[in-house]
């Protein structure tokens, strides 16, 4: 057959003894791990929803890491990368809630009971993102207590700097005061907001041409935010959307506890700052 005819001319077609796509991409374990716990016909939207938001989460925390770890060595032109890939990650996370919203309270009422007390709260994904960008609320550590894996992989990432904090650590080396943030050596808990911090910022974004590198970094770190901050808004949406007022599967008031999370910043004098300018 001539080309024309066959556009697949060419292609590998045997793979007896050779790698092939779903060898490389272990298919079978990805596509054999969707187990619906019911009948009901949205459960798979559910679970695939739930199962691609990991998977995202996953390589953002991987993003993550290295950009903290290129920050920590100064090298801040691959962190800058790395903070543009996180942001588009939570983009695209973002857009994914439309797909889960196409699913009614009647549709998800069929299969909730199915899901006990498991809930979102518990993703320790969703936790080593918030840990590794800066809001440590210790409190979130125990649901894991029963996975000593899980809770050990937190308590590494709570050990060192998260990402502002290394973005705070960047600062002071290039000579601004940031007061007892220079001292700091737990990095475990919720850091408090620091007035020379704020002051450092507010120099940085007077003078952007000064100083460009701490300049492009704290917008790399606001843009982060924003995209995290609308994917919490399209979660308490979604979540309103389906489940009105009720408690949640997780114990939480629902709701009303996902509205007060819209509340918690993860970079506050970045957001402060502009008040200021
Ligand atoms: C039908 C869809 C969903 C409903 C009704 C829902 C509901 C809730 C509720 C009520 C909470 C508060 C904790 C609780 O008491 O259970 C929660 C937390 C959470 N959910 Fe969902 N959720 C939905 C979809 C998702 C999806 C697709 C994800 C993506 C992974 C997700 C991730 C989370 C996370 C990470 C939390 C913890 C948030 C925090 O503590 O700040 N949820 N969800
Ligand atoms: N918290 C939800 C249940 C829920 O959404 C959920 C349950 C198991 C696994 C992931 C979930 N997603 C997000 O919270 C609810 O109260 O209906």
């Amino acid at each position: 057959m001539a080309e024309a005819e066959n556009p697949a001319q060419g292609a590998q077609m045997e793979f007896r003894g050779r790698m092939s796509y779903g060898d490389y991409l272990h298919l079978e374990k990805v596509l054999d791990a969707q187990e619906p716990l019911s009948t009901a016909h949205d459960e798979l939207l559910f679970i695939i929803q739930h199962q691609t938001s990991e998977l995202w989460m996953k390589l953002a925390i991987h993003e993550i890491r290295s950009a903290i770890s290129a920050i920590r060595g100064d090298d801040l032109r691959p962190a800058f990368k790395m903070l543009t890939r996180v942001a588009r990650i939570f983009e695209q996370l973002n857009n994914a809630w439309d797909v889960l919203r196409t699913m009614t309270p009647s549709e998800y009422t069929q299969f909730r009971g199915a899901l006990g007390q498991s809930s979102g709260f518990q993703s320790y994904q969703y936790r080593a993102i918030e840990f590794l960008a800066g809001n440590r609320n210790l409190a979130m550590l125990k649901p894991h207590a029963h996975r000593p894996e899980i809770l050990s992989a937190l308590e590494d990432i709570l050990a060192s700097p998260s990402l502002y904090d290394e973005a705070i650590r960047l600062l002071a080396r290039n000579g601004f005061d940031v007061g007892a943030e220079a001292e700091r050596t737990d990095w475990r808990g919720a850091r408090p907001e620091n007035e020379q911090v704020l002051a450092a910022w507010r120099d940085i974004y007077r003078e952007p041409g000064r100083y460009w590198a701490l300049y492009e970094l704290a917008e790399k770190l606001v843009d982060f935010e924003d995209y995290f901050r609308r994917w919490r808004f399209n979660h308490v949406t979604t979540v309103e959307r389906i489940i009105g007022l009720k408690r949640g599967t997780g114990g939480t008031s629902g709701v009303s506890y996902l509205r007060k999370m819209l509340e918690v910043e993860l970079f506050p004098e970045l957001w402060k700052v502009r008040t200021e300018l």
